[in-house]
């Protein structure tokens, strides 16, 4: 996952995390209804036709973080949010399995992020994903992803008397590799791994993965498990989206309002949505990039060049999260993997990556397990028909318990790229990031859009909250 904010770079000598072995180089209880709101054809209360302070578009983490900071500080806030629940890519499944899973975000990455915050004030329990494993194939050993020997070339380290070669412009980081002379047969399965949370190697750009050879090489002497770091990627257990909670509590928000038209001058705004329409003296738009990118929202008059221009530039990457419920946990006892298991990757698969969805949670006797892709291979499970989607992942969870007539209890799938209110998962490696933010006539004030985390997205509405109140105050 990309996050704009703290990029984990793999020539660290950390421990392997799911950014690190799935994304080297870079990325609730929503279905319940935690404030006050209407649904679509709701009744809307008199009230809301009051001249608001602000009014915030997305009940995401974006949008939510920005209408937090604005009502705390004493504003009139009124959130339009197009769906029936809170969250946007933020969507804890409550009913589909016999555990909470997570259609869109899964994890907290890091421990100095933002979300502790919330988390620590609603006393959740977390488990920090510390059971990594991966293996370039099914012939192939599986590593622990905390040891040296996850950093190995498994045939040896080429031999480079003259250094590695700088990129040349436009170079892939396949072609580069091969320039290198480091065939797919012998990528340590740290450098394997950052193909599975971006694009893969034949499309990145070869300094994609410089920096993570480099480190490889250093690392060929040494052997055993790497020193302890804090660093690590952590399910909430229970439910990612519980921690909304907090910024949503109290809040005016009206669900089923799908915003079309922003009317807008300097210091004023009148937003037209399908649950009515609402004035206030200032707006923060809080959308997916994808849902701006495809014109959903009209600006009248219409934004300047440099903006709109920004919106076409955003990327999405594609995603694929093929989650399956089994009926007892599948390792065998035997396994070289422990049966309290977090990650297990086999590189040669597709999706490659596993996850277990369900570790940690106290009283159940299942197991979930979320198969993970992202980038052009994502897009090839995506393009198949749901039942091959699933039976892909079973393929490679077969594979990796050892048992070819496992099969699953339940299954679940979701195309956040077909997703009206979304238009993609998030931003993939060339999507324009930069400059994007900057508001309009110090009225329109803009959240998320390209951010990839939730503390990142959340952090982008604290951010857009106070330049509001910065611009309110002077009026
Ligand atoms: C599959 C997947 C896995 C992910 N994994 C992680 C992870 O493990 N960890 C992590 O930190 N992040 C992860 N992310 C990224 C994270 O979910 C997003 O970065 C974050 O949720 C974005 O928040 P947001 O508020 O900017 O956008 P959103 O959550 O999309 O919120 C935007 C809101 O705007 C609403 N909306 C859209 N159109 C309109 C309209 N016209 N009118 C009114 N409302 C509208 C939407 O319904 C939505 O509620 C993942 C995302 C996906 C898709």
């Amino acid at each position: 996952m990309y996050d704009d904010e703290s990029t984990p770079t793999a020539s660290r000598a950390g421990a392997l995390t799911r950014r690190t072995l799935l994304g080297v180089g870079a990325a609730g209880a929503a279905g319940v209804l935690l404030t006050a709101g209407a649904r679509p054809g709701a009744f809307v209360p008199a009230s809301y036709n009051r001249m608001w302070d602000t009014i915030v578009i997305g009940a995401g983490a974006s949008g939510l973080g920005a209408a937090r900071v604005l009502a705390d500080a004493g504003k009139r806030v009124l959130v339009l949010e197009a769906r029936d629940r809170i969250g946007g890519r933020m969507w804890t499944d409550r009913t589909s399995m016999g555990v909470p899973i997570e259609r869109g975000a899964e994890l907290v990455h890091g421990t100095t992020v933002s979300t502790w915050g919330l988390i620590d004030q609603l006393g959740l329990s977390t488990r920090r994903q510390t059971s990594i494993f991966g293996r370039l194939s099914p012939e192939t050993p599986w590593i622990d992803g905390f040891t040296f020997e996850s950093w190995h070339f498994p045939l040896g380290a080429p031999s480079l008397p003259g250094g590695l070669p700088d990129p040349v412009d436009g170079e892939s980081a396949l072609a580069w590799l091969e320039r290198v002379g480091i065939t797919p047969d012998n990528y340590p399965i740290m450098l394997a791994a950052a193909e599975v949370d971006s694009e893969q190697f034949d499309v990145l750009p070869a300094w994609f993965v410089v920096d993570t050879v480099a480190a490889c090489l250093e690392m060929q002497e040494l052997s055993g498990p790497m020193p302890p770091e804090e660093y690590g990627d952590y399910r909430v257990i229970g439910g990612y989206s519980q921690v909304l909670q907090p910024l949503a509590a109290g809040l005016p928000l009206l669900h089923g309002a799908r915003v079309h038209t922003v009317e807008h001058r300097p210091g004023r705004v009148d937003v037209h949505s399908s649950a009515g329409s609402f004035k206030a003296k200032s707006l923060v738009v809080a959308l997916p990039g994808g849902v701006l990118k495809h014109g959903d929202v009209t600006f009248d008059p219409p934004l300047p060049a440099d903006k709109r221009d920004g919106f076409q530039e955003i990327e999405y990457l594609p995603v694929f999260k093929g989650i399956l419920e089994f009926a007892h946990p599948v390792l065998p006892a035997d396994h070289p993997v422990p049966q309290a298991w977090d990650i297990m990757t086999t590189f040669s698969k597709n999706p490659p990556s596993l996850w277990n969805g369900s570790v940690g949670t106290p009283g159940y006797d299942g197991e979930v397990i979320v198969a993970w892709m992202t980038g052009g291979k994502a897009q090839d499970l995506l393009d198949l028909p749901e039942a091959e989607r699933f039976q892909a992942a079973l393929d490679n969870i077969r594979t990796a318990v050892g048992d070819q007539g496992l099969q699953y209890v339940s299954a679940s799938t979701y195309d956040w790229s077909k997703d009206e209110f979304a238009r993609g998962a998030y931003p993939g490696p060339f999507s324009r990031r930069s400059g994007l933010n900057a508001p309009i006539d110090d009225t329109i004030f803009w959240a998320g859009m390209v951010t990839s985390t939730i503390h990142s997205s959340r952090n982008s509405g604290v951010a857009a909250a106070n330049a509001t109140l910065a611009a309110l105050a002077l009026r």
